[in-house]
């Protein structure tokens, strides 16, 4: 190219947004030293490694203007006296609740430490980041002492590391260990999944070196900071902003998101996670001592009569509490002892070293029933002068600027008389005669007693109205600055779980609170899944009742206190297990209730009072002969062949195919049986592009169902799964309503069959079944929740057998504690062969752990005492590897014999009947063993990759949907086989 050309073409380019794609210098780094969080919160900025690390000088944003010389200042003693105590108490105008202002103090003390030594108390003694510093220390040390180090990341059971918390009312310490169990619970599942492969979980491997240990503590104890930080400030930007904004009283899950990239209008990035110091003004705007409930207020009292015994509290010095400060600084405890609020530690069993789950929840949802009180001048109660003094001096010391300074610098008005500032007469007045001159009022005393401002729209926190600016000026720059928060916000740096784990919900339940999940994550039995207590912890119950009914959307909660439920018994024996199954009359399912709630009238027998009967001739209807159970089979055999072929790839050069045998094949075979021949929807496929819903759009919608009526549901996903599932119920029962087709022409609905049978087309099979259902004298209700029925129980729990069986089937050196007995492996033509074959593979590999059932009348079985009423878990898993039941039970041997040892079969099995869902997934595993040299494919796609997941028992093993959250679903494992050339 002519060099004219090359320069013309160039110039034709706009260097300057090319060169601004980027950022100079680049906004972060690879490897551990940029990962993670630094204890003291250095490196935020990696160019300024010094900005807002813990133990330096606190910022300073306005150019103080108006000279306010300290001798001339009023006392601060007579200040408080005059402008702050408070008169009376008035309740929060939206009716916030105490524990709002918990957990504001929580934000507080994560960013702000000023340092009491003399000539340092220009010091922040902790980082200018949302970090959580109160629960994992300012230093290095201190974060050595809450950490466990056992080699699984985690922190010492409920322990945090900041002391001030020591003296603030207790539900404030026991929010914070809300958190401590968040991390835990996060290091557990990050193990659990082992993402990158490369920990062990010292509690099964005992072999593993020390340095091996302490390198994936740190790695598993930082990445789970990273997650922890990420769900305080998903409570930030739900919860607390939705109250601070009224979003709450509107019923929006809006909220602010500081955190993206935007560019500016020249095309340079708008600056984000540079770093950030907090500011002494910052410091001063967010005492928020006047909102005090009457309890805390009480609470306050006796600590102090606790702490000074014989004074006055009027009469405690600044100089007695700093003396006091030090003394109990010196003699504190190691901190795996401290306790606050009356609350003990357990000293024995699985719990040691905790406190007990329902003194916890008595703090919380005690602070959630008592109310703040409003902002504003001569609010402050009188216990908390001596608190009160010390911010006046502190701001004085610090040199910060006057009320009108700091207006001038956020762009507001400036005030021109006291009256301006508080219309109140006798506020503005007292004010005047202390501070002369408008100019002269300085900014602790201007923000604290300024005229409030009253629940508007966009209003919610009600404080004054220099604060209610300020605050989101701070609050965006401690969030978007936190390079954290930004540019390493990843699920790289937090894996893929994490990463999605701590995201902000807008479809959580409590119109997309955080607060709720994590009680319900950590304190499971005092918590319930739809109690305002939960979902809207920050507001007074009366109050929150008040702005529901105006929403219209009371009926979907609980008002009343949550009331502890009683925990859950394990049962692993297998004579137990068995015994429980068998007594059907004496243990009872919940699956009735559940269905109950979302699938309306009789018919759906999977989960009815009288299924058993319901079920014996839904079986019959299905396949009244030997004939018909085996046309069933061949459907299923050519099915899996059919989609093999279909979903199969090439190896270049070689007479090799691969496919994805779960992901393409085992989810779909069995659905597209009971969707097309039986439910009569046919499924969008290339082929047929005018079905009704993918193969994996109603896989995903029978799957939700199917968890939410016999599964285990995370009680925080509860409500909102619920509603999904009615409304994948009721699009299910439309459609299968639609497809009865003229077997049903005698019903009011025949219009609609008309115009619905052909876009179904005819389905002869479906057409049989249906006619045979109406002649039990079934009403369309009861024909249609039947095909519901088995829709749910025969499509998603078979293909994850199905799963399992072959994940066994190809079994080699991926589960060591497996053996198959080399000489009974499975022959493809033998109908017995493959069906024992399954039963043994899932007696070892059950698709479930599990199931639950509530006792109806006491009963001693072995060594097992039950109460009625008491609830039970089968851990089916467990029982199933007896020695005396089934010698060697590690070892995969179909031919075991004495049939009647296995426990009662469950799921399909019982949907379908024993000898139908036998044979379907017998001929199943024929299609799949009949291709030639059949074996994993490669590497990582060959696995099924899945892990425990202690936190939901019944899942014998959860796996990551496409979000990255857990699932009981499957989805890819890939096999190879040979063709001819
Ligand atoms: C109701 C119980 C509370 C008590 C007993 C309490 C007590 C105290 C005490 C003794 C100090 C030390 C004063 C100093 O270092 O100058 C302090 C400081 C402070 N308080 Fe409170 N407080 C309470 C609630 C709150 C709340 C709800 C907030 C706001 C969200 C808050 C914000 C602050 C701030 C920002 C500081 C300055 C911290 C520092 O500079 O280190 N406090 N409080």
């Amino acid at each position: 190219m002519q060099v004219q050309q090359m320069t013309a073409r160039c110039s034709s380019l706009n260097f300057p947004i090319v060169y601004n794609d980027l950022a100079h210098p680049p906004a972060t780094y690879i490897g551990p030293e940029y990962q993670f969080r630094a204890a003291d919160g250095a490196g935020n900025n990696p160019d300024a490694p010094n900005l807002g690390k813990a133990g330096t000088p606190y910022a300073r944003s306005v150019q103080g203007a108006n000279p306010l010389p300290r001798n001339q200042m009023p006392d601060a003693g007579l200040v408080f006296d005059t402008l702050l105590r408070r008169e009376k108490f008035t309740e929060h105008p939206q009716g916030l609740s105490a524990l709002m202002f918990s957990f504001a103090a929580l934000v507080i003390h994560s960013v702000f430490r000023s340092d009491h030594t003399p000539g340092k108390q220009h010091i922040n003694m902790t980082s200018g980041y949302v970090d959580l510093a109160p629960l994992y220390g300012n230093d290095q040390v201190m974060q050595d002492k809450v950490r466990n180090k056992d080699g699984r990341g985690l922190l010492h059971p409920d322990v945090f590391a900041e002391d001030r918390l020591l003296f603030l009312p207790p539900q404030v310490g026991v929010l914070l260990l809300l958190f401590n169990r968040n991390h835990n619970y996060i290091a557990r599942r990050l193990l659990e999944i082992n993402e990158r492969g490369t920990w062990k979980d010292p509690t099964h491997h005992h072999h593993v070196s020390h340095a091996q240990l302490a390198q994936q503590d740190e790695e598993i104890f930082q990445i789970t900071r990273l997650c922890n930080c990420g769900w305080f400030a998903a409570v930030v930007f739900s919860d607390y902003f939705s109250a601070i904004l009224g979003l709450v009283r509107k019923g929006s899950s809006w909220s602010l998101e500081p955190f993206e990239e935007i560019r500016n209008d020249d095309h340079t990035v708008f600056e984000r996670g540079r770093g950030n110091a907090c500011s002494v003004e910052f410091n001063c705007l967010y005492r928020w001592h006047a909102t005090t409930s009457l309890e805390d207020e009480e609470w306050i009292a006796l600590q102090l009569k606790e702490l000074f015994p014989d004074k006055n509290p009027e009469d405690i010095s600044l100089k007695d509490f700093y003396l006091k400060e030090a003394a109990i600084t010196k003699s504190e405890p190691d901190l795996q002892q401290w306790t606050f609020g009356s609350l003990q530690r357990e000293t024995e069993g699985p719990n040691k070293g905790s406190f007990k789950d329902s003194d916890l929840a008595g703090w919380l949802q005690g602070a959630t029933s008592h109310r703040a009180a409003s902002f504003g001048a001569r609010s402050t109660p009188a216990i908390m002068r001596l608190h009160e003094i010390m911010g006046i001096e502190a701001n004085r010391a610090w040199g910060v600027c006057s009320l009108n300074d700091f207006r001038k610098f956020l762009g507001l008005k400036t005030y021109t008389s006291f009256l301006e500032w508080n219309p109140n007469h006798e506020v503005a007045d007292a004010a005047e005669k202390l501070y002369g001159h408008i100019d002269n009022l300085e900014l602790y005393v201007g923000l604290q007693a300024e005229e409030s401002k009253p629940l508007i729209e966009g209003a919610g926190l009600c404080p004054g109205y220099t604060i209610s600016r300020a605050i989101l000026s701070d609050a965006f720059a401690l969030t978007r600055g936190d390079r954290f928060y930004t540019q390493d916000f990843t699920p790289y740096n937090m894996t893929a779980w994490g990463f999605a784990d701590c995201q902000r919900d807008p479809e959580a339940y409590g119109f997309g609170s955080t607060l709720g999940r994590l009680f319900l994550r950590t304190l499971p039995n005092d918590y319930s899944k739809d109690s305002i207590y939960t979902w809207f912890p920050l507001v007074h119950p009366e109050s929150m009742e008040k702005y529901l009914k105006n929403l219209g959307k009371l009926d979907g909660y609980d008002l009343a206190r949550p009331r502890p439920s009683g925990p859950t018994t394990t049962v692993n024996g297998y004579v137990e297990v068995g015994q429980v199954l068998k007594s059907t009359d004496k243990y009872v399912s919940e699956y009735v209730e559940r269905a109950a709630e979302v699938v309306k009238g009789k018919g759906f027998f999977t989960a009815s009072a009288n299924g058993v009967e319901e079920q014996k001739r839904f079986i019959s209807a299905l396949a009244p002969s030997p004939e018909a159970i085996s046309a069933i089979g061949k459907y299923f055999n050519d099915k899996t062949k059919e989609l093999i072929e279909l979903h199969s790839f090439s190896l270049i050069g070689k007479n090799t195919r691969a496919v994805n045998i779960v992901r393409d094949v085992l989810k779909f075979v069995p659905l597209h049986w009971a969707a097309t021949e039986i439910a009569g929807i046919p499924l969008k496929t290339k082929q047929h592009p005018h079905g009704v819903f993918t193969e994996s759009q109603l896989f995903d919608m029978l799957a939700e169902i199917y968890q939410f009526v016999f599964l285990e549901v995370e009680s925080a996903n509860y409500m909102p799964m619920r509603q999904r599932v009615k409304e994948h119920v009721q699009e299910l029962t439309h459609l299968i309503k639609a497809a009865l087709g003229s077997a049903g022409s005698k019903l009011p609905f025949a219009g609609l069959i008309g115009t619905m049978t052909g876009f179904f087309g005819k389905k002869k099979n479906h057409h049989e079944i249906v006619k045979r259902l109406f002649d039990f004298g079934y009403s369309t209700e009861q024909v249609v929740n039947s095909i519901l029925a088995l829709l749910v129980g025969a499509t998603v729990e078979m293909s994850l057998a199905l799963t399992n069986v072959v994940n066994l089937l190809l079994h080699k050196e991926y589960d060591s504690e497996v053996t198959i007995e080399a000489t009974k492996k499975v022959d493809a033509k033998d109908l017995g062969s493959l069906t024992a074959y399954i039963t043994e593979a899932l007696r070892i590999d059950p698709p479930f752990a599990g199931v639950y059932r509530v006792a109806k009348q006491d009963e001693t079985i072995e060594s097992l005492n039950v109460k009625q009423g008491q609830r039970l878990f089968l851990h089916i898993a467990s029982a199933n590897m007896n020695e005396d039941a089934f010698p060697d039970p590690r070892i995969l041997n179909a031919t075991r014999g004495r049939p009647e040892r296995y426990l009662p079969k469950d799921g399909c099995f019982t949907v379908l009947g024993d000898e139908l869902a036998s044979t379907m997934m017998a001929e199943v595993l024929r299609a799949v063993v009949s291709l030639d040299n059949v074996r994993r494919g490669p590497g990582q796609s060959g696995k099924l990759v899945r892990f425990s997941d202690t936190a939901l028992p019944i899942l014998h093993y959860a796996y990551l949907n496409e979000k990255m959250l857990h699932s009981p679903w499957p989805n890819s494992m890939v096999v190879n086989y040979d063709v001819a050339k």
